[in-house]
């Protein structure tokens, strides 16, 4: 592509240079620059790209896109623009011809139940033999092709490499997880979103948002992006604001719940141990839902994806089709040992509305104690105390034996992430042992456990390793009961 081919739509003023030239690749990491190149230089958390850009020239790049007042003294061509992160999204989506405009992208939004709603929605789809891309936690999903990405939404640049693969793959449709984070650093700046879909808001990324009316008002932004739908659960506090903000205005508004009065909206729910039944009711018509999975959470998640479906002229047979023919999500209240005497359940909570919400679902169904394995994970740049407290107050409250271990305390004192957590369940006067060691920790509740009990093991869910300083141990929490208990016998 030519240089000022590449440039249009973005407001830059030009330092230097020619821009009838080739761009022959866009890079935002100097060790990825190459010929003929543009190096857009980032002002990071930890490092600022401005200091590689001789490091991206000595690579091949012909053209650097800056934000700060710097000589370079190369021959190249050298832009200045207001903000880096987001003009690397107005160029990426110019390289890859704009790909989003040419798709049905689903955008969803919100602290917990992305992962979730996008399995359900994938099914629903599956259906009709629609194919629908996937970009989120479980990685991207272009047909068979299955790949992690380093983010949960990644860089722009990456992602519009994604979208525009997904289009040479002939794939019309995608539901992308879109991360409070991803909408501060302008990653899915300049992607167009038919629809947005807001599932909650409670404490998280507080390290990043300092507070939750800037996590809110982060969240808030993907609204501002959507041209056909915005699609929102009314029984959150927080998604009721949205929706006194959005309702005179397109898009379209659709409102789920169970407590409110919504457009979409569940009744008549009956709870059982691994699966819950309601009747859902449409503008168009009402038909029974079952979900494969425990608990109210699961209810809102598939009710997201109903209503996501039902925007998207899915009738209502195939949605209720698709959402029973989700037998399980990895990691997300699975079963991985049961017997007559116990069940061990593996979940990804690692907040403290989801950790209280997965023993709130497992309690009406346990016949003896819940015993609980939690950690706490460490977050980039966050010291975490109050997210410690606040898990081991939930632990405190909700779960009858909690085991403390280790999550992925990463760069940080495990020690002291293990004794904050202890401090607060001292405090919450709650009953508890603390095991360092995570395999320990499963081994020590597995041992304690009596005819009965369920041992929920919290936090890690689908993920296969633990992050201790900066290596990636292999860990995965269904294999490791297993292993435990054929050991036992
Ligand atoms: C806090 C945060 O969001 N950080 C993101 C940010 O990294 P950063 O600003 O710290 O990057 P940096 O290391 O300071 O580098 C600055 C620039 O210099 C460049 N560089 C660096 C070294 C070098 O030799 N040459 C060079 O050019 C880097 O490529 C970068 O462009 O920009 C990077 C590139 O896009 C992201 O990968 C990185 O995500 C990190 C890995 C991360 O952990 N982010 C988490 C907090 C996050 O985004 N999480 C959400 C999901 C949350 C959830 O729902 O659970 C997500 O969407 O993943
Ligand atoms: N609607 C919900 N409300 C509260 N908690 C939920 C909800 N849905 C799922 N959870 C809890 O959050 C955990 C993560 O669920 P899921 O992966 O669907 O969310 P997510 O939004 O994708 O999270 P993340 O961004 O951290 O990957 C689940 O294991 C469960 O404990």
């Amino acid at each position: 592509m030519f240089l000022n081919a590449l440039l249009t739509d973005l407001e830059y003023t030009l330092v230097k240079g020619d821009l009838h030239k080739e761009a022959a690749a866009i890079a935002y990491d100097s060790r990825e620059a190459s010929a003929n190149g543009v190096f857009v230089a980032v002002s990071g958390f930890s490092v600022d790209g401005h200091q590689y850009i001789d490091k991206a020239i000595a690579l091949g790049a012909t053209t650097i896109i800056l934000e700060k007042d710097i000589a370079v003294p190369e021959d190249v061509t050298v832009l200045r623009v207001a903000n880096t992160r987001e003009a690397l999204a107005r160029v990426s989506a110019n390289f890859y011809h704009r790909p989003t405009e040419q798709m049905n992208l689903l955008g969803i939004t919100g602290t917990n139940g992305k992962t979730s709603t996008t399995y359900f929605l994938q099914s629903i789809f599956e259906q009709t033999g629609t194919s629908l891309g996937i970009i989120g936690t479980i990685g991207t999903v272009i047909g068979d092709k299955v790949f992690q990405n380093k983010n949960t939404t990644p860089e722009s640049l990456n992602l519009q490499q994604i979208f525009a693969e997904m289009i040479q793959s002939d794939m019309k449709h995608c539901v992308m997880e879109v991360s409070s984070h991803a909408l501060n650093l302008s990653r899915v700046a300049h992607s167009s979103f038919k629809t947005g879909i807001f599932t909650n808001l409670t404490p998280d990324h507080l390290e990043l948002h300092h507070t939750m009316e800037e996590y809110f008002e982060a969240k808030a932004k993907l609204f501002d992006m959507t041209t056909d739908y915005n699609i929102i659960n009314a029984d959150d506090p927080y998604g009721r604001r949205l929706i006194d903000r959005l309702r005179d205005r397109a898009p379209k508004l659709l409102t789920y719940g169970i407590e409110q009065d919504t457009d979409i909206h569940a009744a008549d729910i009956h709870y059982f141990a691994d699966y819950t039944i309601y009747t859902v009711n449409t503008p168009k018509g009402s038909a029974t839902v079952k979900v494969n999975l425990p608990g109210t959470i699961y209810v809102y998640n598939s009710l997201a994806a109903v209503a996501t479906a039902y925007a998207n002229q899915f009738s209502l047979q195939q949605i209720v089709q698709g959402i029973a023919a989700v037998e399980g999500i990895k990691g997300r209240l699975e079963v991985v040992y049961q017997d007559e005497d116990s069940k061990i359940i593996v979940d990804f909570a690692h907040t403290e509305d989801s950790l209280e919400k997965a023993l709130k679902t497992i309690r009406p169904f346990a016949k003896g104690r819940i015993i609980l394995v939690f950690g706490v994970y460490a977050s980039d740049g966050e010291s975490g105390t109050e997210k410690r407290r606040a898990m081991a107050k939930v632990a405190a409250a909700c779960a009858d034996f909690s085991v403390i271990t280790s999550d992925n305390p990463k760069m940080q004192d495990n020690n002291l992430i293990i004794r904050e957590i202890v401090e607060g369940m001292e405090a919450c006067k709650g009953d508890y042992e603390a095991v360092v060691d995570r395999r320990d920790a499963i081994a020590f509740a597995i041992n304690i456990s009596q005819k009965g009990d369920v041992i929920l093991i919290a936090g890690k869910g689908h993920e296969t390793s633990q992050i201790i300083g900066k290596t990636e141990y292999p860990f995965n929490e269904a294999e490791i009961v297993r292993e435990i208990k054929l050991k036992a016998k």
